[in-house]
């Protein structure tokens, strides 16, 4: 038997109840810039209401919301109160919120204003004063990626971003972390010039993911999936981002911008990285980052990017029973654009391992429905000892990882049908997080914000990570941007048939979640 692996001078093995606690966060302040935005309001303070709720925030706990609009702090409390009741994964509670709520502050001011920046730094000494957060504060950056290096500035002008002695000052970078290989470089210049690498938290909620932190746990913890996840027995991976809603009232930040570098720079790299990677030598963050850069690093795309890769837009149309516009036609669209809303890639994993199996990523708006999934898709079985009629159309086998919305594993594989012929069909073996787990898993900004506040990196990629996607994906986009427009695509579709045409030139069809 393995010998149990000690950590820290401890025997995991010997409490297994203390082990599975989450940690609480210390004493600590989290100033959101950007508080009014839509990812604060949705994601960011109903994490941080869960978190308190959950009971892993302490009582020294500060939040100040930061933004342009003329607020006081109580008029910051009512809109957070209705955003938290409307959005957070947990029950509300009065009395949570009552305790949470105490530390709330709210500075108005534009990000170019010097005085907005002084009111803020008197803000958080009067927290660590009144509430006892001990000088601890992250500075979390949700806000158009344009505001980011002004906002640093302001905060190394009024030294908010150097800790006293015995205490800690971090940044939290939202995606997307640049435009472009050149763009991201020059940002981490910026932020490396105010705060060390140690305190640079950069998300990518991905990460923050059960089911997405549950692919390493399916391949390591496991002995029967990996002595098939390899170029012998898997025939291609196809990972899939679908979403059914359109941008809404996102266009002055979607537009430019388009699927590839909003969700394949970052979340479906990333898993490509976790699905393709070499077990870590341990899950400590430089480890898992190492084996996660190997792959980024050995991804190559194709010579004929026209051929192997798709790109569309969605038009107006109807979806769900709902009429809907077009893209050109959303609120603040800028005439013409030519922006994709549907990219679909083919990208190669040149190791031993991954020689000669494609990854496929897909991404797009207004597709058939809301799904994430990662499918493994084998090679079809060298050899049947019996004759299956012309009729029978046996499929490949798969293991599906079902990030969302339905989350779980599928696992796929031919099955005889009852009765007196050898007839054989697919069949599925399903694994679901809400039949096996009695616990309900945590929203990926809750999981983020308290290992951010615990000061813990594994699921915050780095800057290495960050700079090898844009180089597999720039060249990509610079081929798109010298050849033509995104084709149309009808809303509740599965996006332009020039990928469907993509796949076909390679004898393979997409998977229809
Ligand atoms: N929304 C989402 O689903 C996701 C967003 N992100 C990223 O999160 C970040 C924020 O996105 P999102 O919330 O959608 O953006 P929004 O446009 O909804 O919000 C922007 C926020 O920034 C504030 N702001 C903008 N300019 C200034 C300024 N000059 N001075 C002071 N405040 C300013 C606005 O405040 P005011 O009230 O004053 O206008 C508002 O609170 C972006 O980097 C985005 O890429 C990442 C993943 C998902
Ligand atoms: O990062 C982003 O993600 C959201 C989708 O997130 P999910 O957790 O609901 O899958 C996407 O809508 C947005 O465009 C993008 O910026």
């Amino acid at each position: 038997m393995a010998p149990a692996k000690v950590t820290n001078g401890q025997n995991p093995l010997r409490d297994p109840s203390d082990r599975r606690l989450p940690k609480i966060a210390g004493p600590s302040g989290l100033v959101i810039f950007g508080v009014t935005g839509d990812l604060a309001q949705k994601k960011l303070l109903p994490a941080v209401y869960d978190l308190a709720n959950r009971g892993l925030l302490p009582p020294a706990f500060g939040l100040t919301g930061f933004a342009r609009r003329d607020w006081q702090d109580q008029d910051f409390r009512k809109i957070a109160h209705d955003a938290i009741e409307k959005h957070s994964r947990t029950p509300f509670d009065e009395g949570v919120w009552e305790q949470l709520s105490k530390g709330f502050r709210f500075v108005s001011g534009e990000f170019s204003d010097d005085s907005a920046f002084e009111r803020l730094a008197q803000t958080v000494q009067r927290l660590d004063d009144e509430r006892g957060t001990g000088g601890n504060h992250a500075f979390y950056l949700s806000v158009p990626p344009g505001q980011f290096p002004l906002v640093l500035e302001q905060l190394a002008k009024v030294g908010l971003s150097t800790p006293a002695a015995d205490t800690w000052r971090r940044v939290v970078v939202e995606k997307p972390f640049g435009h472009d290989l050149t763009s991201a470089r020059e940002l981490n210049d910026v932020v490396e010039e105010v705060f060390p690498p140690e305190s640079v938290f950069r998300i990518d909620h991905y990460l923050g993911k059960e089911t997405v932190q549950n692919l390493l746990a399916l391949r390591f913890a496991n002995q029967m999936f990996e002595p098939i996840w390899n170029a012998n027995y898997v025939d291609h991976v196809q990972i899939t981002m679908a979403e059914d809603i359109g941008i809404g009232s996102r266009a002055g930040y979607y537009d430019g911008i388009g699927a590839a570098r909003d969700v394949i720079q970052n979340h479906l790299l990333q898993l490509l990285a976790l699905t393709a990677m070499e077990e870590p030598v341990s899950f400590e963050a430089d480890e898992l980052r190492a084996e996660k850069e190997k792959v980024l690093s050995a991804v190559t795309i194709p010579r004929d990017i026209g051929r192997h890769t798709a790109r569309g837009q969605y038009e107006a149309g109807w979806q769900g029973g709902e009429e809907v516009v077009g893209y050109l036609q959303e609120q603040g669209m800028s005439a013409g654009s030519i922006t994709e809303t549907y990219a679909a890639i083919r990208l190669d994993v040149d190791t031993r391992r991954w020689a000669g199996v494609p990854f496929y990523l897909r991404a797009g708006k207004r597709l058939g429905r809301r799904v994430t999934e990662i499918a493994i898709v084998f090679k079809r079985a060298p050899h049947l000892p019996f004759d299956l009629n012309e009729t029978q159309e046996l499929g490949q086998n798969a293991i599906v990882i079902r990030v969302q919305p339905d989350e779980g594993v599928t696992i796929r594989f031919g099955s005889k049908v009852p009765g007196t012929a050898m007839e054989v069909r697919d069949v599925t073996m399903d694994f679901g997080y809400g039949h096996a787990f009695t616990e309900s898993s945590p929203e990926a900004y809750e999981r983020l914000i308290l290992d951010m506040l615990l000061g813990d990196p594994p699921l915050f990629p780095r800057q290495r990570e960050v700079e090898l996607s844009w180089q597999i994906l720039d060249p990509i986009i610079d081929h798109w941007t010298k050849h033509g427009k995104p084709e149309p695509y009808r809303p509740g579709t599965w996006g332009p048939p020039s990928a469907d045409a993509m796949l076909a030139r390679d004898g393979r069809t997409w998977r229809r979640p």
